[in-house]
């Protein structure tokens, strides 16, 4: 579904963001797009939402260029972005006015996505808060039914029960033709509901693996003391003594901790897999 082959980006004037970036995604995934502050997240998905264009290199999304902005592309595509732009309006003129541009829009899913995240489609725009303007977009975004979702940091501003909430309606809301991309630092709000992580770091990709390899390979622990350091991939302190990870020893699985993981990857530790 997207094919990113070299490709080469910088912000004007700054220095290479990304150089010979190559990825290849599939739909029916739920990808977490993790990194550091900076890492280029935010980059990634207005380049792929074609806000941005290439320095070189190519973007194939179902065979289009995103840059070149098809309207058949456009509207097949829905990008939440940190702080979604809303017009001063009500929710049924903002769907009034924007559902239409999306051919495979669904009225009844986002009335029912408004009722879970306790929306009124009298509320105005203007006059709701950060996380409810923020759950409305979403609300809309997963009505589009486009086949290329990319969420921005989605769960910023959400409270614990909207975040619960975000989970369950995301999961229920998409299908195998979709692909979705989540980038976040907020890993803990998407571990269960993701099933690949890709991890950046000053522009290059440094893990890319599906959940299930993840699952095969390696064990997230906790135990009272480190005894045999070799086989320990990485370990953190807590009160009750280390998290660590390992390699999977006689098939046993464990629920991957995406968190430690993840501090794994940001601290350049290799993780084989
Ligand atoms: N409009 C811009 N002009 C110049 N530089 C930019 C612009 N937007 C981002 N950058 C720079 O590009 C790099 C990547 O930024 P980006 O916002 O993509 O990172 P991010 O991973 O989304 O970060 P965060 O987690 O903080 O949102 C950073 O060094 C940032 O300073």
């Amino acid at each position: 579904m997207i094919t990113i082959e070299n490709l080469n980006f910088n912000h004007s004037k700054e220095k290479q963001l990304f150089q010979d970036l190559t990825l290849q995604l599939n739909s029916g995934n739920i990808v977490g797009l993790l990194g550091k502050n900076g890492a280029g997240k935010s980059t990634l998905l207005q380049l792929l939402s074609g806000l941005l264009s290439q320095k070189s290199g190519n973007i194939d999304i179902n065979g289009f260029e995103p840059y070149d902005k098809n309207p058949n592309f456009l509207s097949d595509l829905y990008l939440v972005t940190d702080e979604p732009y809303v017009p001063n309006i009500k929710i049924k003129s903002f769907i009034k006015n924007f559902a239409p541009l999306y051919p495979n829009f669904d009225v009844e899913k986002l009335k029912n996505i408004l009722i879970e995240f306790q929306l009124d489609e009298n509320m105005k725009l203007d006059k709701i808060s950060y996380g409810q303007r923020k759950k409305f977009i979403i609300a809309f975004a997963l009505a589009t039914n486009s086949k290329l979702l990319l969420l921005d940091e989605p769960t910023n501003g959400l409270d614990i029960p909207s975040k619960k909430i975000f989970r369950k309606v995301l999961i229920e809301s998409i299908n195998e033709d979709q692909l979705v991309m989540i980038s976040t630092h907020q890993v803990k709000d998407i571990e269960t509901i993701i099933d690949k992580i890709i991890v950046i770091d000053h522009g290059r990709i440094t893990f890319n693996h599906d959940l299930y390899e993840i699952a095969e390979k390696l064990q997230f622990k906790k135990v009272p003391s480190i005894h045999n350091e070799d086989q320990v991939f990485y370990s953190e302190k807590c009160p009750e003594g280390y998290h660590i990870i390992t390699p999977v020893n006689k098939n046993e699985e464990t629920e991957v901790d995406m968190e430690l993981l993840f501090n794994a990857i940001n601290n350049n530790i290799a993780i084989h897999i």
